[in-house]
């Protein structure tokens, strides 16, 4: 079943005659994938995202999220972008909360009565493994345990699709391999549609069913490829020789040789680049 359809999306900033930042970009995400968004700075990646998520209105084409047209008339996008979760690089925690009054939030807006919001937002910090930091303000955690509320957070309200943007990004390295981990379990878990923006190959591909690359000017999606590593992954999949060969590919397809076709398997990739 298809989770997220974006048709002939295009989007620019200015009047119309200004470039624009997104070409026409087509893409299909099926229920339940998880899909790694990859790109040099500037492609378009975080305005693609904030488009999915109604953040931006999108200047041409349509998306729809779980059939509901998130470009169409107002009532159809709230439905729509109800079953729509964010999480960014900035956590944007309120600093006065504990991490489960933050993770509650979402419900209160949703005017959940309290004692299920709470014993909700309870489960959510479970699932990220915070537990025992429930009772902690923002300022009294790590920058990795500040990410994992702002995933129970946004997973609270269960929406059925889960927008990243960066979540790891500001982490230092050992807590953004620990974050991926983390982030996989939980995904196995809950089985949400993902949509993951990251500059990092490898993040791509620990995480990703699919990673979909995109180049600028205008933004638009220059390959698309599957990634058939099994899971569960253990950081031991990086050393693989598999896993090499699709880090190799996307370089390829980011420095704008042999782009792969869409969803071109990886065991292709050493006789696509020979050929
Ligand atoms: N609100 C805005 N107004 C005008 N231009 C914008 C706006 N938001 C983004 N842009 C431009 O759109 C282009 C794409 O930006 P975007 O943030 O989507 O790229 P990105 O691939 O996510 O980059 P990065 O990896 O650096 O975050 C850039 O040239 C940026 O300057």
């Amino acid at each position: 079943m298809t989770s997220i359809a974006v048709r002939s999306v295009t989007k620019r900033f200015g009047p119309s005659g200004t470039p624009p930042v997104l070409g026409s970009i087509d893409l299909e995400i099926g229920a339940g994938q998880f899909v790694a968004l990859l790109g040099s700075s500037g492609c378009g990646k975080t305005t693609l995202l904030r488009t999915i998520g109604g953040l931006e209105t999108a200047s041409g084409g349509t998306i729809t999220v779980d059939g509901r047209s998130v470009t169409g008339g107002a009532s159809e996008r709230r439905k729509a972008l109800a079953d729509v979760g964010f999480v960014f690089q900035e956590h944007n925690l309120l600093p006065w909360r504990t991490a489960l009054e933050n993770v509650a939030l979402p419900l209160q807006s949703r005017k959940v009565a309290k004692a299920t919001r709470t014993a909700k937002a309870g489960e959510m910090l479970e699932l990220v493994g915070l537990s025992h930091a429930a009772d902690k303000l923002p300022h009294e955690m790590s920058g990795g345990m500040r990410q994992r509320v702002a995933i129970a957070r946004a997973l609270a309200y269960d929406p059925g699709v889960l927008l990243m943007d960066e979540p790891f990004g500001a982490l230092d390295a050992q807590t953004r391999d620990n974050l991926n981990l983390e982030l996989q379990r939980i995904w196995l878990e809950a089985r949400k549609t993902v949509v993951f923006v990251t500059h990092s190959i490898s993040e791509a591909v620990f995480l990703a069913d699919r990673v979909v690359v995109m180049q600028a000017q205008p933004g638009r999606v220059v390959a698309d490829v599957t990634i058939d590593l099994a899971r569960s992954r253990g950081a031991d999949v990086m050393a693989t020789p598999e896993f090499a060969r699709y880090t190799g590919l996307l370089r390829d397809a980011l420095d704008g040789h042999d782009a792969p076709a869409l969803n071109d398997p990886a065991p292709n990739a050493t006789e696509e680049k020979s050929a």
